[in-house]
């Protein structure tokens, strides 16, 4: 693909004010947000699968939760976990501020891997993983719980800026996330497709 054509398709999407004030806060924190055609591709997975009840790991200033609130249905929860109280703090401001009432979130603070075991088995639509990407593997687990059957698994950042479509490259995270990748490729319970959009997003579908 020509790259001016890759730049018009990355820059296609419009971000609403609140999520692109999200986006701005997050990378004041440090906490890369997603970008917003990869937050346009959660809004239309959300949206295609009805998904009402969602998690998310890694929920940074809010920007992919935004996204992803922006295609659930109207009674849909977001359940978001995040390690950094300040990152928690500013993503629910930013729900807050684009106009999301509370019962609508539900906002955790705690390192991902102790909080995922607490969340009930088979009760989630779609599970979002935008956390410490070393852990990946151990999100994965936990989110196969979480999915009911025909729920939706979404990895960020699966491409690792460029570096796992190099087989040259063998850094820890970069072999961690490659090797993942090919797990979910390979595994008869998904359906599974690796989306070029932004760092790359792996999406998966459990079968019924
Ligand atoms: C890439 S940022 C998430 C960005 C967010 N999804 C967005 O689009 O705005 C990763 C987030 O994961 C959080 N994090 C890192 N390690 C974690 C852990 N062990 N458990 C939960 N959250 C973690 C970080 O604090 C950070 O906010």
């Amino acid at each position: 693909m020509r790259p001016t054509t890759w730049a018009y398709a990355e820059e296609f999407p419009t971000e609403p004010e609140a999520i692109e004030a999200a986006r701005r806060r997050g990378d004041e924190l440090g906490a890369t947000p997603v970008a917003p055609a990869v937050g346009a591709a959660l809004s239309v997975l959300a949206a295609a699968t009805a998904a009402r009840a969602v998690v998310e790991i890694g929920s940074g200033a809010g920007s992919s939760g935004l996204w992803l609130l922006r295609g659930m249905p109207r009674d849909g929860v977001l359940t978001t976990i995040d390690i950094e109280p300040e990152h928690q703090r500013a993503a629910k401001q930013a729900y807050a501020a684009a106009g999301y009432p509370p019962q609508r979130t539900r906002t955790i603070v705690g390192s991902a891997l102790a909080v995922l075991p607490r969340l009930a088995d088979r009760a989630y639509d779609l599970v979002l993983v935008d956390g410490h990407k070393p852990e990946y593997p151990a999100y994965v687990e936990q989110a196969l719980r979480l999915l009911r059957p025909g729920g939706t698994l979404v990895l960020d950042n699966m491409l690792w800026h460029d570096r796992v479509g190099d087989p040259a490259v063998r850094d820890e995270t970069t072999v961690v996330l490659r090797d993942l990748g090919k797990q979910l490729r390979d595994d008869e319970r998904l359906v599974t497709t690796l989306l070029p959009v932004g760092d790359g997003l792996l999406t998966a579908v459990l079968r019924g």
